[in-house]
């Protein structure tokens, strides 16, 4: 054997080779095993730095490639770049000549992009980031320039800064900015740039409407234009944190908004919701510079600095309902909704609620929650909650008996009760009371009509509250959608809440819904103001109010405010009735004329219903002189309209209500009504309706007695039959004196000997008698889809 070049010999490097292959073949599997298991982690490794860095690459990589915004999640903070297309791989390709050089010639791209919030930056609602508010405006004759400027000096104040630069708060001090002198681009298409801090800006645009060429059309167009570049995303100005218009304008010339009023305020308004990604902070302002428009702009200022101030809290607009911030009123009209009257629906509420646990108490701590809200009852200091209060039975009975109930909520949050009625808008006060926003709430809003309320009794359905202080009834009405997962029982079971509760609850979750409407186009800036003033509250919604055992305290909370209370029970509560203090209209639900009808319709729960509701109509008569008191017939075809008028006018003889309020029955949706079975065919046409009231009005006038067709709200299907006692010279006094009933009320107590006479209002206007239709003439009547109804 001869050694190699390195001196081993190769018998050795054949030995070492077969040694190393014997290894081999004795450790292969834990070798390789061990290798891929090496491997493994490696890979395992790579992939998490991977994970780590791709999602931020890819959200980048996404938000580069986002062209259209208006997606933006009204809490996102949009900031804008300006894309860089030479940086590009496609811009360097270019470079070397290839076929893609089109794109680099392409226009340079301007466009939002999503401002991810990240730990430590300066998001709005911190300390570093300022608020700039901007006020444009335009003006020929030179009005608006010198009461914007006034105005601009009264918001500084307003905000804690004054125009000269000393500002105490996150407000730098608004800037006026006249249109006619800037550059529409600084502004427009992308909000200014500050160098040195960091400032979100809020835009407020006053603008009086010319029908002659002005800067307002340049202005315009210039919107409309940057809306439609499409080198430009659709809303450029979506990192604004909001925007509001105010118009001036002359109803001398221009009467009504159709004829121009204000017209180029409203275009403004439209053009900017596209712009800024739906960043309407709140209504658009009108006024007559000859008459209202200082009171408009007043009015619309305070709301700003509401809007401004939140701004400063939390850096963000709020909440608001579907279609908050839209550029145009939508075309179709809300659906038909309870107005706290009765209605049919197709939507069951036991399935709104399927799914959800039974509201029976769960554990120790539902008990223990129970017993400390029973103990926060600072109203009165009574010992009465929580036990159970019996209405039906009298005397020691009923303490030994409601001793003994365990007591409950009547609607727990985990209740389908609760499910249902949250899902259909209501808030949930407490355990047991509720309110919502009624349609005609929002229609008045929106300057679509009141309800009937005003046409009858001078009611402004925008500064109207609908609640109720018990969620429960003691009916089972065949028109009522909730039964079925409503609360019903003859007694009062639950856990009491404190009215003051109760009354703080609704208040504050109703003026929590309107805020909602902010952004809704279409609502009108000055009735928006005064809905942030509940007036009147129908204690109506759902259930049975009467049914609480404080129902007087809560009145008397609700005059105390001065506002009038318009409460509904369903005639089967006598005692609570007679111990019922004044109230400013007091109805009784009549569903029927006769024992057998009435059965079939409402399903009372009582036994004696029939009897008990003898006994609310003797009541009733008793108090005529000292309660508005009123019927209310809801008519539903099939089951209380043919051949009964004859009956409901024996019911009015024997209760002599001061008013009679005839409705057909109010219809949602493709009904079923569920185990009901009621369907369109129950809905009665207007005409069946008009037709009724004067087969009944002529049924009153064989019995000799003196009632009349005062009023009629043909939108809501509705007619007013009034005593002759409201009826002076020859006109109906339907209408009622609030601050006279309130004084009253002052003066006397409440349960003060004063009568409904003496709280009359002026006449029921002309428009609103039989014969007139009842529509609000301020208003403009829209059919379903929105569109506009032409009076006939
Ligand atoms: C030439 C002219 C045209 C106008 N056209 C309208 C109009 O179409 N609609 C409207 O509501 N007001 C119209 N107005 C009323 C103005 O909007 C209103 O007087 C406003 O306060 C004027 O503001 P200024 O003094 O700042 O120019 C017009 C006024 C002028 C002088
Ligand atoms: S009275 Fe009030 S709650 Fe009832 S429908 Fe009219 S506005 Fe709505």
């Amino acid at each position: 054997m001869f050694p190699d070049s390195r001196g081993v010999s190769p018998s050795v490097f054949a030995e070492i080779i077969q040694d190393g292959l014997q290894l081999w073949h004795e450790h292969r599997i834990p070798i390789i095993m061990s290798t891929l298991f090496v491997l493994g982690l490696l890979r395992i490794y790579l992939h998490s730095t991977d994970d780590r860095t791709g999602p931020q690459l890819k959200s980048k990589l996404d938000a580069k490639v986002t062209s259209k915004i208006a997606s933006v999640g009204r809490d996102e903070k949009p900031k804008f770049v300006i894309a860089k297309e030479e940086d590009s791989e496609d811009s360097k390709s270019t470079e070397t000549g290839n076929n893609r050089k089109s794109a680099k010639q392409g226009p340079r791209r301007i466009r939002g992009d999503i401002n991810r919030k990240t730990r430590g930056s300066t998001e709005p609602g911190t300390e570093e980031h300022k608020i700039q508010v901007l006020v444009f405006y335009s003006s020929l004759t030179a009005s608006t320039e010198k009461i914007t400027r006034t105005f601009t000096q009264e918001l500084a104040a307003s905000l804690g800064c004054s125009a000269e630069g000393e500002h105490l708060s996150r407000f730098l001090p608004p800037r006026i900015l006249d249109l006619a002198e800037i550059d529409f681009d600084e502004y427009f298409i992308t909000p200014p740039k500050s160098e040195t801090e960091s400032v979100d800006h809020f835009y407020l645009l006053v603008i009086p409407s010319y029908n002659i060429d002005s800067i307002n059309d340049t202005f315009l167009e210039h919107l409309q234009e940057t809306h439609h570049d499409f080198r430009i995303d659709t809303s450029p100005l979506a990192s604004i944190l909001g925007y509001s218009v105010f118009g001036f304008g002359d109803r001398e010339g221009w009467p009504t908004e159709e004829e121009g009023f204000c017209f180029q305020a409203k275009d403004v308004d439209k053009w900017m919701a596209k712009l800024s990604g739906r960043k309407r902070a709140y209504p658009l302002g009108m006024g007559d510079w000859k008459r209202d428009g200082k009171e408009r702009l007043l009015e619309w200022r305070s709301g700003l600095v509401d809007v401004l101030k939140q701004l400063e809290q939390t850096g963000f607009l709020g909440e608001g309902v579907p279609g908050s911030g839209d550029p145009l009123e939508s075309d179709d009209e809300e659906e038909a909704e309870d107005d706290g009257e009765v209605m049919i629906d197709d939507v069951p509420a036991s399935k709104a609620a399927k799914g959800r646990s039974s509201g029976s108490l769960e554990d120790v701590e539902d008990i223990g929650r129970i017993m400390e809200l029973s103990r926060t009852d600072d109203s009165a200091k009574k010992p009465a909650p929580p036990l159970a209060i019996d209405f039906t039975i009298e005397g020691k009975q009923a303490v030994k008996k409601a001793a003994t109930v365990t007591v409950k909520e009547m609607v727990p949050k985990s209740s389908p009760t609760y499910a249902a009625l949250t899902k259909q808008g209501y808030s949930i006060v407490g355990s047991h009371s509720g309110v919502k926003i009624c349609r005609w709430t929002k229609s008045a809003l929106r300057g679509r009509g009141s309800c009937y309320k005003f046409s009858f009794y001078g009611i402004n359905s925008h500064q109207c509250m609908e609640s109720t202080p018990s969620l429960s009834c003691s009916n089972k009405c065949v028109f009522c959608w909730r039964h079925g997962t409503n609360p019903v029982g003859t007694t009062w079971r639950w856990v009491v809440d404190p009215p003051k509760l109760i009354f703080d609850g609704v208040k504050e979750n109703h003026y929590k819904k309107i805020k909602m409407m902010r952004g809704v186009p279409g609502v009108r800036a000055e009735r928006f103001a005064e809905a942030m003033r509940i007036r009147h509250c129908a204690l109506s919604l759902v259930g049975e109010p009467i049914f609480y055992p404080h129902i007087n305290e809560f009145l008397g909370m609700l005059h105390g405010e001065r506002i009038s209370s318009f409460l509904v029970c369903n005639a089967q509560h006598p005692d609570q009735l007679a111990a019922l203090q004044h109230v400013t209209q007091l109805y009784v639900s009549i569903d029927a004329s006769n024992r057998e009808s009435l059965r079939r319709i409402d399903r009372p729960l009582h036994r004696d219903f029939w009897e008990r509701f003898q006994r609310c109509l003797d009541i009733l008569r008793e108090r005529r002189f000292r309660q508005r008191t009123v019927f209310r017939l809801t008519l539903v075809k099939g089951f209380n309209i043919e051949d009964e008028a004859e009956g409901y006018a024996d019911l009015v003889e024997k209760g002599l209500p001061c008013f009679v309020e005839v409705k057909g029955v109010t219809y949602c949706g493709t009904s079923t009504s569920s185990s009901a079975g009621l369907t369109m065919a129950n809905v009665p046409f207007y005409q069946e309706v008009c037709d009724f009231v004067v087969a009944l009005e002529r049924a009153l006038r064989k019995r000799g007695l003196e009632y009349g067709i005062a009023a009629e709200h043909a939108h809501s299907c509705c007619i007013l039959l009034a005593s002759e006692r409201f009826k002076v010279d020859g006109k109906w006094h339907t209408l009622i004196d609030y601050d006279r009933f309130f004084e009253l009320l002052e003066e006397k107590g409440p349960d003060g000997d004063f009568s409904p006479e003496d709280y009359m209002g002026p006449p029921t206007p002309e428009w609103a008698t039989w014969g007139n239709g009842g529509f609000d003439p301020r208003d403009q009547r829209v059919d379903k889809k929105g569109r506009p109804i032409e009076a006939a």
